[in-house]
């Protein structure tokens, strides 16, 4: 069922239908030329080109999309859990340092890729929820001759305790987003969010639309970062930002191998023993090792466009954040 679809999902949409019909042409030409040394090792170079990996394993991007569907629609149920007991709860301090760094101002409009179940949103609505609230209290200081009514009203209505804020989650994995509404639900988030199923590759937003992108641990799974940093761009109204937390490399060789002792040793162990599923985990910290360096992903962010990029490393290189604005 799940491989069905994600199989049409992934190899019959949009831009990665016109890659796999790349790579069709690119097969049938192969047999005609066949006698010719020169073209076929071009072209099994260009092949080779159409390959990507997996953790450590290497698949055809086609492929790819599919199984990191599946990765996160087997652990979505355990996703929250494991995270805490996989980082005994320093995730949530990385997430809370996004929004900080992030400063949202009141009016604020948010896309969130790969938004999974919902923690960086509801760390947003929090955020501005406060903010919006510190303030009102501020006004009404000010505004001493206010009537009981009308300092109820000021509290009452629920869409403007966020001062006109709001957020979009998208993610490409529909058991995710069921499992981040169910804790909406459950903490009583209403106003200001809003969920979407779509790829970080394809974004089913119009140009210009949101003033800040954020991507917390999702660009690791996508096929084509690339393509996932310009829709990013294209999403964001001049002026905006682009906000990422993922992990990188650790640059202290003790705490490098401690580092690797745990990934490799513990965390597919704890797949296993909680949320029942080894090779998510494997998958995980196999990920983990293949993505880009900080200097590297930035590089890759100012090929996108954007300006001002930096990025600042938080546990000794586990994760970073990296920002960049659309100017
Ligand atoms: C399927 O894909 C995914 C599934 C998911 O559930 C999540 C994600 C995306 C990830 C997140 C949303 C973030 C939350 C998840 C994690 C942080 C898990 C990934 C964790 C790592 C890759 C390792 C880094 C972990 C930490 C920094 C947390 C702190 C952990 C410890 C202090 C170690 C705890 C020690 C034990 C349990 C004792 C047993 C350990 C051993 C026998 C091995 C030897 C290990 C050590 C001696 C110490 C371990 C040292 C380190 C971890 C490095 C030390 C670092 C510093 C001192 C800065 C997803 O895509
Ligand atoms: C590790 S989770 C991160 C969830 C959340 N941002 C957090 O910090 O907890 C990675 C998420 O990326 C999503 N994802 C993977 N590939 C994607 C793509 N191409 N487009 C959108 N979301 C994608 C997965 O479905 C999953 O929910």
């Amino acid at each position: 069922m799940a491989a069905s679809r994600s199989c049409s999902l992934w190899s019959c949409c949009g831009r990665r239908w016109s890659r796999s019909m790349r790579g069709c042409c690119l097969s049938e030409l192969h047999s005609s030329w066949s006698g010719d040394p020169l073209g076929a090792r071009l072209l099994s170079q260009e092949k080779r080109a159409t390959e990507t990996h997996f953790g450590f394993e290497t698949v055809s991007e086609e492929e790819k999309g599919g199984k990191v569907y599946q990765v996160f629609e087997s652990v979505a149920k355990k996703y929250d859990v494991m995270n805490d007991m996989m980082s005994l709860g320093i995730h949530r301090v990385w997430k809370d340092l996004l929004i900080w760094k992030m400063r949202p101002l009141p009016g604020t409009q948010l896309l969130d890729v790969a938004g999974g179940t919902g923690d960086i949103a509801f760390r947003f609505l929090n955020y501005v929820q406060a903010q919006h609230q510190r303030k009102q209290k501020r006004q009404l200081r000010a505004q001493q001759n206010l009537s009981w009514e009308e300092i109820a009203k000021k509290y009452q209505n629920e869409e403007d305790s966020l001062g006109g804020s709001r957020v979009m989650v998208c993610d490409i994995n529909k058991e995710m987003l069921k499992v981040g509404k169910q804790k909406a639900f459950a903490q009583q988030y209403k106003a200001g969010l809003a969920w979407v199923l779509g790829d970080a590759e394809e974004l089913p937003f119009d140009d210009d639309k949101f003033d800040i992108y954020t991507i917390a641990f999702g660009i690791r799974n996508v096929t084509h970062i690339d393509q996932a940093l310009q829709e990013a761009y294209r999403v964001l109204k001049p002026g905006g930002r682009f906000l990422c937390l993922e992990f990188s490399q650790v640059s202290n060789p003790l705490i490098s191998r401690l580092y690797d002792l745990y990934s490799f040793q513990v965390i597919p162990v704890l797949g296993e023993v909680i949320a029942g599923d080894w090779k998510s985990y494997q998958y995980l910290v196999e990920s983990i090792r293949r993505f880009p360096s900080q200097e590297e992903f930035k590089d890759m962010i100012e090929d996108a466009g954007f300006q001002k990029v930096a990025y600042e490393s938080l546990t000794s290189g586990i994760v970073a954040i990296h920002s960049g604005f659309k100017l």
